[in-house]
C-alpha cells in the first residue's frame, strides 16, 4: 500500500484560498497513491485563534467541496486533514474528513480531545464524542487529531474497533517534537499498528511547527519521517504486517479488563 503524507506548510503570507488550491495541487501530483493524508487545521492554521471564527465552514463548505474534487481527481483515498466546521447550532469543531476515490465523503470526525487548557481550541470549539474508523480495502483506518496522540485509551477503542492503521493529522508545536515522535512510536508500539502521522511545517501566530512526520510500523520502527520544512513524505507499507505481528506477539489478548480499584 502506497501513502503520501503532506506536510504541508502554514504561513501567514498565503491566504486560506490560496492554501486549498495549493493543496489541491500537492495532491494531484500524488496520483498513484493509495491514500493521501493533510494535517490538523492546514486552511487556517492549529494556533490561528482569532481567525477560527471568520474562516469557520459548514460541514459541506469550500474545503471539503475541493477536497472532494481533488480525492476524484487524483484517483486516491483523501483524508483531507481537519478543518473549522461550523455546525447547524452555530458550535465549532476541529472536523476531518475522508473521501473515497470517487471523490464520495466516506468519514467526518470531531476530534475528541480539544487542546489549549483554559484557551484556544479548548474554550472555542465544541468536543467531538465519536471514535471514527473508515473501511478500506486494504487496511481500516483510525482516526486521530493533534492532541489525541497523547491519550492511549483513545487509541485502544479505535483498535477495539477494528482499527489497523492509525492515522493521526496534527498541528504540533516544534518545541514538544520529541514528544510527538515517542507517542507516535508508543502507540505504535502498544496497539500493533500502522501510525501514519502527519503535522504541519512553517510558523503561524508566532508557533514554529514540528514538522517531520513520521510513519511507524505495528513493530514500533520508523519507516520514514520528514524534515522540518514543507515536504510530502511517500511510503510504502504491508497492511497484513498487522495481523501477523498481533498473531506473532498476541499481547494484546492479554489485556486485563476491569481491575479492582485498590483496597484503601
Ligand atoms: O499535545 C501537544 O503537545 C500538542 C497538541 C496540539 O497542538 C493540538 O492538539 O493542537
Amino acid at each position: 500500500m502506497r501513502a503520501s503524507l503532506i506536510q504541508i506548510a502554514v504561513d501567514p503570507d498565503e491566504s486560506v484560498k490560496a492554501r486549498r488550491q495549493r493543496a489541491a495541487s500537492l495532491i494531484a501530483a500524488q496520483r498513484g497513491a493509495d491514500l493521501v493524508v493533510l494535517p490538523e487545521l492546514w486552511p487556517v492554521g492549529a494556533f490561528a485563534y482569532t481567525a477560527f471564527e471568520d474562516e469557520a465552514e459548514p460541514l459541506q463548505g469550500p474545503t471539503h467541496d475541493i477536497m472532494a474534487k481533488a480525492a476524484a481527481d487524483a484517483g486516491v483515498w483523501l483524508h483531507a486533514g481537519s478543518f473549522v466546521e461550523r455546525a447547524a447550532d452555530g458550535t465549532l469543531y476541529n472536523t476531518s474528513l475522508v473521501f473515497t476515490p470517487e471523490g464520495e465523503r466516506a468519514a467526518a470526525y470531531r476530534k475528541i480531545h480539544r487542546f489549549g487548557f483554559d484557551k484556544g481550541e479548548a474554550v472555542m470549539m465544541g468536543a467531538g464524542d465519536e471514535l471514527v474508523t473508515v473501511a478500506l480495502p486494504q487496511t481500516t483506518l483510525g482516526l486521530a487529531t493533534c492532541y489525541d496522540l497523547r491519550f492511549p485509551e483513545m487509541f485502544r477503542g479505535l483498535v477495539d474497533a477494528g482499527a489497523e492503521t492509525l492515522i493521526v493529522s496534527a498541528g504540533w508545536p516544534e518545541r514538544r517534537r520529541a514528544h510527538w515522535t515517542l507517542l507516535a512510536q508508543a502507540r505504535a508500539v502498544e496497539n500493533q499498528s500502522y501510525v501514519l502521522a502527519v503535522a504541519t511545517a512553517g510558523t503561524h501566530a508566532g508557533v514554529e511547527q514540528s514538522g517531520h512526520s513520521i510513519v511507524v510500523d505495528p513493530w514500533g520502527e520508523v519507516l520514514a519521517q520528514a524534515g522540518a520544512g514543507e515536504e510530502v513524505l511517500a511510503v510504502e507499507f504491508d497492511p497484513a504486517r498487522v495481523a501477523t505481528t498481533r498473531e506473532q506477539f498476541p499481547a494484546l489478548k492479554d489485556r486485563r479488563l476491569g481491575l479492582a480499584p485498590p483496597r484503601l
